[in-house]
């Protein structure tokens, strides 16, 4: 093994491997030779790629290009018809230990049925050892979510249910954020707040990787871009 390059930052300081894993040279995702065939189509090819510690990678593309199908390997709710996906070390297997490193926030926002939005965020805090109520407090005002806190995340708009769905990722120590269109229903200034934010996580050393359409978003981010395209991911 090579040298080990660890940064333990804000985000990172409760993650349950620092410390454990060695990210060989800074490397958070190295993905070699995937490969997914869905329905009989070959909807990625021999894809490689590698995401350090501290990056944001944009994936960008048209509808149908494979970007969901790539996060959804890094997240390890789809298994790869061939190749190797690698994320902190280990090939994503969805266990605890994997989820209290990495959060992912889907393209449909989904929720704990019956809780208020406050509720839905101290459980996601809770599970994961954040159990400040000033903390939670700060981040229902960081998202502009105080109005709406006692209410049912089912009553509120699509832009503000996706706000609950980046507070909960963000609101938790970790080391990998996988985000499904997170710009996705928000106002032109919360896209450019949001933007704000992923540079700070990655600031402080945490990993991004995200699909996204909109072009002045992913410049607000300073994100490295890949084109999915024919099955392929071409980095800048
Ligand atoms: N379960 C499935 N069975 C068959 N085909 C699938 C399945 N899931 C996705 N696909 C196909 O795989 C391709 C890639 O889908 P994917 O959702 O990854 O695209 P995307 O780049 O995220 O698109 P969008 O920008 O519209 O969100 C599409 O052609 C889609 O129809």
């Amino acid at each position: 093994m090579k040298s080990c390059v660890f940064w333990v930052g804000p985000n990172l300081r409760n993650s349950s491997r620092v410390g454990v894993i060695a990210i060989v040279g800074g490397m958070v995702v190295a993905i070699r030779e995937l490969s997914v065939e869905l329905g009989g189509h070959l909807v990625l090819k021999d894809v490689h790629l590698d995401v350090t510690a501290g990056e944001i990678l944009a994936l960008v593309g048209v509808n149908g290009a494979g970007k969901s199908t790539l996060l959804r390997c890094l997240a390890g709710l789809l298994r790869p018809t061939s190749g190797q996906v690698t994320v902190l070390g280990s090939a994503p297997d969805g266990a605890p230990a994997f989820w209290r490193d990495v959060a992912f926030v889907a393209e449909e926002p989904s929720w704990y049925p019956g809780l208020t939005v406050r509720e839905h965020l101290e459980l996601v805090g809770i599970t994961h050892g954040v159990r400040d109520r000033a903390r939670i407090d700060a981040v229902v005002d960081e998202f502009g979510l105080r109005e709406r806190a006692e209410a049912s995340p089912i009553t509120l708009s699509s832009g503000q249910r996706r706000r609950v769905m980046l507070a909960a990722a963000l609101l938790r120590p970790s080391r990998l954020l996988l985000l499904d269109e997170p710009e996705q229903a928000l106002d032109s200034e919360f896209r450019s707040r949001l933007g704000g934010r992923l540079s700070a996580y990655a600031d402080g050393g945490g990993s991004v990787v995200l699909a996204a359409h909109d072009a002045a978003f992913v410049r607000s981010c300073s994100a490295r871009q890949a084109v999915v395209a024919d099955g392929q991911v071409d980095c800048e």
